[in-house]
C-alpha cells in the first residue's frame, strides 16, 4: 500500500516528525469496549473496532492514538499487524492509565508508565512507541502507586532505554506541568488535551505556556463545534459562520473545524467509523483560511465554550 504524504509537525528537543493529523482508538471505541466489558465482565477483541482501525490505515492514516485505558490495544495491535504497512512509516502514541478518580478505575499499571510501555509493547510487538503520555494529571494514592514526578521519571528512563521514542503527557495544565517541567530532565514534547474553536485553553494559560516550552499541543475532541450531540443548542455562534465559511471555501462543515486546528499549530486527533469521513479527512491539507477568516473563527470561538471531558476537575 502507497501511504499518502501527510505533513507534520517537528518536535522539539528529539526533532522527532510527527504526522500533523491522527486518528483515535478512544472516544466511541473506548465506551464500546467498556460497555461491553460492564455488561459481560470481560473484554474480549472486537472485530468490528479491529474494522475501522484496518480502514483508518487504508484511508490514509499514520499517525495512530491509542491509550492503555481505552482497552483497545490489541485491536490497534491487529489493525497495524494486518495493514503490512512498515513499522517505521506509522506513528503510534500510547498512554499510560493512571487511574481515574471520576470513574473509580484503578490504574492497570499501578507500578507506573514504564509497566504500561512493557504491556503494550508485548501486545503490539513491536520495539518501541513513537510517544508515549501520561494519561491525565489525575492521580490519587488509592489508584496508583506513584506520585506524577515519580511517574515522568519512569517515562524518562523508558525514553533512555529507547522503548519510546518521544515523551509527553495529556490533559495537564500549567501547574502539574511545571511540576515535571522543574524535575526533569527531558521535558514533554507534547500535551494532548482537549481542543478546538469552542475550548481553545482546556484550562488557563495552558496554549501559551506549552508554546512557550515548546510543547506540541495534541487535540482531542477538535470536531464539537461540528457535532450537534455535544452542543445542544440551536443558537451557538459558529453555527451560522461555519456553514458559510465551509460553502466558501467549497469543504464540508468538519473539514473547516479540522483545519482550523491544524492551522493554529496543533495536531488534531479525530475519529469516525465512516470510510469515506476518513478519506475526506485529508482534504484539510488541500486549503488554508485567510488570516481574516482564520482570526473571525476564533474570536467567535472565544465568545462560547464548551467542554465535554473533565468538568469535574476543570470547571
Ligand atoms: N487524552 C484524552 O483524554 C482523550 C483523547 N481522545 C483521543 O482523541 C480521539 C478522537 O476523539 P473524539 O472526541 O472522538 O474526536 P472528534 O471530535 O473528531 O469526534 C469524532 C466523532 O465525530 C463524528 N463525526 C465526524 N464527522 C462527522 C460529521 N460530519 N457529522 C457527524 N458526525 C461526525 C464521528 O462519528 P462517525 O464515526 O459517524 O464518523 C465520531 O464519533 C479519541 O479516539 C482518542 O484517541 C479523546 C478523548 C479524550
Ligand atoms: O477518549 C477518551 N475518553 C475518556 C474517558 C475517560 C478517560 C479518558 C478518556 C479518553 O481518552
Amino acid at each position: 500500500m502507497t501511504l499518502a504524504k501527510i505533513p507534520t509537525f517537528t518536535l522539539a528537543r528529539t526533532g522527532a516528525a510527527i504526522p500533523a493529523l491522527g486518528f483515535g482508538s478512544g472516544s466511541k471505541h473506548r465506551i464500546k469496549k467498556w460497555e461491553n466489558a460492564e455488561k459481560t465482565g470481560e473484554a474480549p477483541l472486537d472485530a468490528d473496532i479491529v474494522d475501522v482501525l484496518s480502514n483508518a490505515i487504508k484511508a490514509g492514516f499514520t499517525h495512530l492514538d491509542g491509550a492503555e485505558t481505552y482497552t483497545t490495544r490489541g485491536e490497534l495491535a491487529l489493525a497495524v499487524r494486518n495493514s503490512g504497512v512498515p513499522r517505521e512509516q506509522l506513528w503510534i502514541t500510547d498512554k499510560f492509565d493512571q487511574g481515574w478518580p471520576h470513574y473509580d478505575r484503578k490504574s492497570p499499571s499501578p507500578s507506573g508508565p514504564r509497566e504500561s510501555v512493557l504491556k503494550g509493547l508485548e501486545t503490539f510487538q513491536m520495539e518501541y512507541y513513537d510517544l508515549f503520555l501520561i494519561h491525565a494529571q489525575f492521580f490519587r494514592e488509592d489508584l496508583v502507586g506513584l506520585s506524577i514526578v515519580e511517574a515522568w521519571q519512569q517515562l524518562e528512563q523508558c525514553y533512555e532505554e529507547g522503548l519510546v521514542k518521544n515523551i509527553g503527557v495529556s490533559n495537564f495544565d500549567v501547574q502539574h506541568l511545571q511540576q515535571i517541567v522543574d524535575a526533569a530532565k527531558y521535558k514533554p514534547q507534547v500535551n494532548q488535551i482537549e481542543y478546538n474553536l469552542y475550548l481553545q485553553n482546556q484550562t488557563e494559560g495552558i496554549a501559551d505556556y506549552c508554546r512557550k516550552h515548546e510543547i506540541q499541543l495534541e487535540a482531542y475532541c477538535p470536531l464539537t463545534p461540528i457535532l450537534d450531540a455535544r452542543i445542544n443548542d440551536e443558537n451557538h455562534p459558529l453555527k451560522p459562520v461555519i456553514r458559510e465559511m465551509a460553502d466558501k471555501y467549497n469543504v464540508s462543515p468538519n473539514i473547516l473545524a479540522l483545519r482550523w486546528v491544524y492551522q493554529s499549530g496543533v495536531i488534531p486527533i479525530t475519529t469516525s467509523s465512516n470510510f469515506e469521513r476518513m478519506k475526506q479527512t485529508f482534504q484539510i491539507f488541500d486549503f488554508e483560511l485567510s488570516e481574516k477568516d482564520f482570526n473571525t473563527l476564533k474570536s467567535i470561538g472565544q465568545t462560547y465554550t464548551v467542554r465535554t471531558h473533565f468538568n469535574q476537575y476543570f470547571d
